[in-house]
């Protein structure tokens, strides 16, 4: 990799003893002879992050690598363009030239030092003009002798800091185009921070969109596949041109509404607070279920009287639903979710208004299975492609009903996308029924189901009753994939902040107790106990090993319930864009156009992050890179559109921007 922005934060300490954290988590990596615009709203960080790459400033956290060498100051290697020109007044155009050469290349040959000058003059297109003054040059010929200096170096990186903001639209237009061709001639690898789309599409192979600060982070990259050479006129008449404008265009226009909404809420300039709480009893909301685990575990281990809470009410909800109602109304103050739900209920689930919920931290990943019926075992159905063909040859007589826990939930959305890869139709070909977790074995003990996708204990429980096998594990779709979620009303956050924080991290340190294998027996435990289920149902999945009910031989499944480790307790935002591209695929939701906005309200990394410091633990958000489930199906988070249409099922997608209160 040429350059590599490595997870760069960048905090800058305040007079008044706060401190204002511009850039979070930047993390991208650059070819040579690339070309990237960074393009966003002003104050954004645009120029702090080109300054870093420059030399000129130092990240608080990560680091900007070169060619495999941290950068660490300015260097000839690395040349900045800005916007007001700085060429010495006093100096003609060869001059202003000479000065950088003659003090980079001081080694080499006079002759040598003057046919670079002139080459770059020529470049540049200013011979006419070589012996001319600053004073004596438009803006437009100012410019053009900054670029000419800068290249003169033979930079590995030319740094452009809005190069023509400050010049009128025709002489813009010109030097865009002539940049573009030196560019491309030079094959310099160029960085470039811009305000103006079309700039950025005429130039950029790739064009970085930066949400608002504080805390700034990388939205969305848009890969600008023009061909090259380009010619202006040519590029805007490209059948894909309008389409990347008006992505640019709205990613901006996105980012206005979030900073007006920003504005009239809290102050962006963080102050070291104090920590009292503001409450210090606590009614939380969970189901019965395995991975309930870290909650129990925070209360019965005390780790939330550890940081202040001294009341915790743990209460037993029916449903998912019950939990989506109990939440809104305030009863509960948090609760366990699957994990599409605060998305779901964020862009206004089942017609309900749309309530932001607050994500700090995921509970746990993995833990669910599809459980058949011993029925479907003895018809000879031991893999998906069984499935299929009995589906579609009416092996099996009737239509099959599966039970699923909630719309909105991974077990939902797997089973889904896992029938769906081999051809069958969730919503045609077989009937999917919404059940209760605790109710599911019962429903596929008295045949009113055929199967389902749950969580642990319940497929254990099946198997262990000899009614039911399991077909697939969740780690045999999307070994890793976020299940179970801690969500709040952003509203009482906002209220309670330090409460809040207090949660989080005490579920935190639940969470890593959860994960010591040497806890796992008395979490097992203290499970039966809370949920009134024989420890012997509990054991397999949380301490294996993990008998599948198919005559095969039970396996351990270390990763089967994973509540810390890798850094599973980090809200990706990554991970909650996929989520809504499958409650889209299904009309559940809407695609709100709006994602990231959306992602930015819901799934809160900041709070994770910050949580994670106080603890000490290493939390950062992983990268954006594109990642695939069982089918090879690649999802680029940049294009989530793209994997939306080419999934092989869909419905109708409802693509909007979604108004949030
Ligand atoms: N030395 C500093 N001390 C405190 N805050 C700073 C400092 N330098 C920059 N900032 C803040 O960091 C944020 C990012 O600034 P930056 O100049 O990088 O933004 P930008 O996206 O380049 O803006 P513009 O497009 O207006 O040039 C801004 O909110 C700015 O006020």
């Amino acid at each position: 990799m040429f350059v590599q922005i490595d997870h760069v934060d960048k905090v800058f300490p305040l007079a008044n003893g706060g401190r204002y954290v511009a850039l979070k988590n930047i993390e991208l990596e650059i070819h040579e002879g690339e070309f990237i615009s960074l393009i966003g709203h002003s104050g954004c960080g645009k120029s702090t992050l080109l300054n870093m790459i420059a030399g000129l400033d130092r990240a608080t956290a990560g680091g900007v690598i070169l060619e495999g060498r941290e950068i660490t100051e300015p260097g000839p290697d690395r040349m900045v363009v800005f916007q007001n020109y700085s060429l010495l007044p006093w100096l003609s155009v060869r001059e202003n030239i000479a000065l950088a050469v003659d003090e980079v290349y001081s080694k080499q040959p006079v002759g040598e030092r003057r046919s670079i000058i002139e080459h770059h003059i020529e470049l540049v297109g200013l011979q006419h003009a070589a012996k001319k003054r600053p004073s004596q040059l438009s803006g437009g010929m100012k410019q053009r002798v900054a670029i000419a200096r800068a290249l003169a170096i033979r930079p590995k990186l030319l740094l452009l800091d809005e190069p023509f903001g400050a010049l009128d639209a025709l002489t813009r237009g010109g030097l865009q185009e002539q940049l573009m061709h030196i560019c491309e001639e030079s094959r310099v690898t160029t960085v470039m921070v811009t305000h103006d789309v079309d700039e950025a599409l005429l130039l950029s192979d790739r064009v970085v969109m930066l949400t608002n600060g504080p805390e700034s982070h990388i939205g969305r990259i848009l890969t600008v596949d023009l061909p090259r050479p380009r010619q202006r006129m040519e590029v805007v008449k490209h059948p894909d041109y309008y389409q990347m404008r008006a992505e640019l265009i709205d990613f901006l226009n996105q980012q206005k509404r979030v900073k007006k909404a920003q504005a009239t809420k809290s102050t962006t300039v963080l102050v070291p607070q104090t920590k009292k709480l503001e409450q210090t009893t606590v009614n939380i909301g969970y189901i019965p279920l395995s991975d309930a685990a870290p909650l129990i575990i925070a209360k019965e281990k005390g780790f939330f009287a550890k940081y202040g809470i001294d009341r915790v009410n743990l209460f037993q909800e029916p449903s998912w639903d019950a939990i989506a109602d109990h939440i809104v109304s305030g009863e509960l103050h948090t609760a366990q979710m699957v994990a599409g739900m605060p998305l779901a209920l964020t862009l206004g689930m089942n017609g309900r208004p749309s309530i932001p919920i607050s994500v700090p931290l995921v509970l746990s990943r993995n833990g669910n299975a599809i459980t058949l019926s011993t029925k479907l075992y003895s018809k000879g159905i031991r893999t998906l492609q069984n499935l299929k063909v009995s589906i579609s040859t009416n092996i099996i007589e009737h239509k099959l009903t599966l039970g699923v826990v909630h719309d909105c939930s991974m077990h939902n959305l797997m089973l889904r996308y896992w029938l769906a890869s081999a051809g069958i139709d969730p919503d045609t070909d077989i009937n999917l029924l919404v059940i209760p977790p605790a109710e599911m074995v019962e429903r596929l003990r008295a045949g009113e189901i055929d199967g389902f996708c749950v969580g642990e204990p319940w497929n254990t429980q099946a198997i262990q009753e000899g009614i039911g096998f399991v077909i697939a594990t969740d780690l045999d779709i999307w070994a890793g994939n976020p299940e179970k979620i801690l969500g709040f009303t952003e509203t009482w956050v906002e209220q309670h902040p330090n409460t809040h924080n207090a949660i989080v991290r005490a579920v935190l340190e639940a969470c890593e107790y959860c994960d010591e294998p040497r806890h796992r027996p008395e979490i097992v435990a203290l499970l039966a106990k809370h949920l009134n289920i024989a420890p012997q149902t509990l054991r397999p999945g949380l301490i294996g090993p993990f008998d599948r009910g198919d005559n095969g031989t039970p396996e351990n499944l270390p990763r089967y319930h994973q509540f810390h480790i890798e850094n599973a307790n980090c809200p990706r935002r990554v991970e909650g864009l996929w989520i809504l591209t499958q409650l889209a695929r299904w009309n559940i939701t809407p695609f709100p156009k709006n994602y990231i906005e959306i992602l930015d309200r819901v799934r809160r990394v900041d709070h994770f992050l910050t949580a994670c410091q106080e603890l000490g633990y290493i939390g950062i958000e992983p990268d954006r890179d594109p990642f695939q489930l069982f089918d090879g199906q690649v999802f680029n988070p940049d294009n989530p559109l793209e994997y939306l249409k080419n999934q092989p099922i869909h419905r109708n997608v409802d693509i909007r921007n979604v108004e949030l209160a």
